[in-house]
C-alpha cells in the first residue's frame, strides 16, 4: 500500500512564463519563491513552493504527493513496477529543482503524471503575497480520469486514499483528515482540471469574486457552496485555461472509522447548494 500523506505541489507547463507569473502574483495571490532555469516557483503557505510553472507544453501537468521516507518511496516504486507502471527515479538535479530529498515519477491508469516525494522543503519565512487573497494554503486537485471506477480503485487499493463522498461515479478522496485531496473528473484525457487553494474566510471568496470579475478574469463557477465538503467556493480561469478554485470551510473527517461515503446524484445541486451552475467551459 502506497501511503500518501498530503499533496505537495503541482507543476504546469506554459509557453508564456511571464504571463503565468503575473497571473499567479497579481490575480491568484501567490508569492514568488524563486525564478530559475525557465521555471517559476510559487508559494501559498509555509512550504518552499506549492506551484511551479515551467517553460513547456501547457498540456504537461504533474501532481506531487508526499510520502513518509525513502524506504516508503522504494516500496512504492517496487509496487508500481509490479503493477506495470514504469517508474522514473528523480535525478539529483531534478530533486534540486523540486526542493525534495528524493522522488519518483510514474503515470496513473489514466496517464496523469504523478510524483511521490520525500522531505519537501519548508521555508523559514512565512508566506507573504503581493495580492492579499486570504490564501492559507494549497489544498487539493481535480484530476481528469478516463475511467472513474478504475482510477478510484488505483487511488484506494494501490494507494491509501479513502472515498469521502461520490457525485455520480466521481469520487472525492482523502489521504488525511481533510475531506478530499484528490477529486476525479470524467474526461477523455489526462490532466489537472483544477487547483484548489484554501482561503481564510467567506469574505475572501466574495472579495476575490468582485476583484477578479472587475478585471475580466473568467469566473467559471460560483460563488457557491459544495454540499459535499461544505466549502464555499469560487472557480476562475488562469493561464492556458487552467481552472483555479478558492474555498473555505472544507470539512475534516474526524471519525475515520465511522465515516461512510455519501452518494450524491450527478446533477448541478450536488456541486452547489446555492444554485450556481458551472460555465460551459468549466472543463476543458
Ligand atoms: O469541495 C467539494 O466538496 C468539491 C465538490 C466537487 C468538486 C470540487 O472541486 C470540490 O472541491
Ligand atoms: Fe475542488
Amino acid at each position: 500500500m502506497i501511503e500518501l500523506k498530503d499533496v505537495s505541489y503541482v507543476r504546469l507547463g506554459t509557453r508564456d512564463l511571464d504571463d503565468a507569473l503575473s497571473f499567479a502574483t497579481g490575480y491568484l495571490g501567490l508569492e514568488v519563491a524563486e525564478t530559475a532555469r525557465n521555471a517559476a516557483y510559487l508559494r501559498s503557505d509555509d512550504r518552499a513552493h506549492t506551484l511551479c510553472y515551467f517553460d513547456g507544453d501547457p498540456e504537461d501537468h504533474t501532481v506531487g504527493f508526499e510520502v513518509e521516507d525513502e524506504e516508503n518511496l522504494q516500496l512504492a516504486a517496487a509496487t508500481l513496477e509490479r503493477l506495470g507502471h514504469p517508474v522514473h527515479a528523480g535525478t539529483p538535479e531534478e530533486c534540486d529543482l523540486r526542493k525534495v530529498k528524493a522522488f519518483i515519477g510514474f503515470r496513473d491508469p489514466t496517464g496523469n503524471h504523478i510524483e511521490l516525494v520525500v522531505r519537501p522543503e519548508r521555508s523559514g519565512k512565512r508566506y507573504f503575497a503581493t495580492r492579499d487573497a486570504g490564501i492559507t494554503g494549497f489544498s487539493h486537485i481535480g484530476l481528469y480520469t478516463t475511467d472513474p471506477s478504475r482510477d478510484e480503485r488505483f487511488w484506494t487499493e494501490v494507494c491509501n486514499a479513502k472515498v469521502s463522498d461520490r457525485i455520480g461515479d466521481i469520487p472525492l478522496m482523502r489521504v488525511n483528515e481533510i475531506h478530499h485531496t484528490i477529486a476525479l473528473l470524467a474526461s477523455d484525457r489526462a490532466g489537472i482540471q483544477h487547483v484548489n487553494h484554501q482561503v481564510q474566510t467567506s469574505d475572501d471568496v466574495m472579495r476575490s469574486y468582485n476583484f477578479l470579475h472587475e478585471r475580466n478574469v473568467p469566473i467559471v463557477f460560483g460563488p457557491g457552496r459544495h454540499p459535499t465538503s461544505g466549502a464555499r467556493f469560487l472557480y476562475f480561469k488562469g493561464p492556458d485555461g487552467m481552472v483555479f478554485e478558492y474555498s473555505v470551510g472544507v470539512d475534516a473527517i474526524e471519525d475515520e472509522e465511522g465515516h461512510n461515503p455519501r452518494q450524491f446524484g450527478f446533477e448541478p445541486s450536488s456541486f452547489c447548494k446555492w444554485g450556481s451552475k458551472p460555465a460551459a467551459d468549466f472543463r476543458r
